[in-house]
């Protein structure tokens, strides 16, 4: 589903990935890790060809991103920022907007029942006619996650989703994109900060250290020897409720 190899991306000439490689099969969700500043947003702004990448190639589901326009992108990618933007528009209108890549401004039954039914998921219904620009940090971010889900997307993209969203609500999106994730046969790749989320929801995981791709695998390379040499931590990791939780010593 996707494939991303050899990829080098600088800003500037100031080098920020270098060799990036790696797989993610369908019906999975792959964890990028990694310190604060080490390129985790700046991959997925090269995978959705944002910043398109110095060298390397990016497949989606059979097609090299690099060579499709942005909204032959926009049909297959779903991606939503770390911030997004909040103009004058309901909730309902901002995901609406998901499906234009889709259809143009001809909106039919379909797209309809299709916003209504991730609004419905996300429990949104509250939020459905209000306007984004009043809205919090939080009910924003869920707004966005669901203007990507109607995308209908192969592959999602989510810069910590998680970040501005209280603990019931951070595991309800986590569920909603592994329900998408695993019915739809689609991918994910989603950035976090939180190792404890990453291991309750990803299969796969890529710690990234000065650029490059320190380890990646799965539930096996998140041992304490890698978080210590990634973020500097010691740690214990321990079973716990049938999840394997990180318990930082300092
Ligand atoms: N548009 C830009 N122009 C120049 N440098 C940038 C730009 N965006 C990010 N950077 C720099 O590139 C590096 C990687 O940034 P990036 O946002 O990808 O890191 P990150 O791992 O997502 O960080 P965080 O965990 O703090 O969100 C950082 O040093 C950042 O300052």
């Amino acid at each position: 589903m996707l494939s991303v190899t050899e990829l080098d991306f600088s800003y500037n000439n100031r080098e920020i990935l270098n060799q990036i490689h790696f797989e993610l099969k369908p019906g999975k969700i792959l964890a990028i890790l990694g310190p604060n500043g080490v390129g985790k947003s700046t991959l997925l702004r090269c995978i959705n060809a944002i910043h398109p990448p110095k060298t390397g190639t990016i497949i989606v589901d059979g097609e090299e991103v690099l060579a499709l326009e942005k909204h032959e992108i926009a049909k297959r990618v779903g991606y939503v920022p770390q911030r997004s933007e909040a103009g004058q528009l309901t909730a309902y209108d901002a995901i609406l907007l998901g499906r234009k890549p889709h259809i143009g401004w001809n909106v039919g039954e379909k797209d309809r029942r299709v916003v209504e039914s991730v609004i419905k998921k996300l429990g949104l219904e509250e939020l459905a006619l209000r306007h984004i620009n009043e809205m919090s940090g939080g009910e924003l971010q869920r707004v966005a996650i669901a203007r990507a889900l109607v995308q209908e997307p192969k592959l999602l993209l989510l810069d910590e989703p998680t970040s501005s969203l209280d603990l019931k609500k951070q595991l309800e999106i986590l569920r909603t994109v592994r329900q998408v994730v695993e019915n739809n046969k689609v991918s994910a790749v989603i950035t976090m900060h939180d190792l404890n989320l990453a291991l309750r929801f990803a299969d796969n995981y890529i710690f990234l250290k000065d650029g490059k791709v320190f380890a990646h695998g799965g539930n096996e390379i998140v041992v304490p020897e890698t978080i210590k040499q990634v973020y500097g931590v010691a740690t214990s990791v321990e079973k716990f409720n049938g999840f394997h939780v990180v318990i930082p010593h300092e």
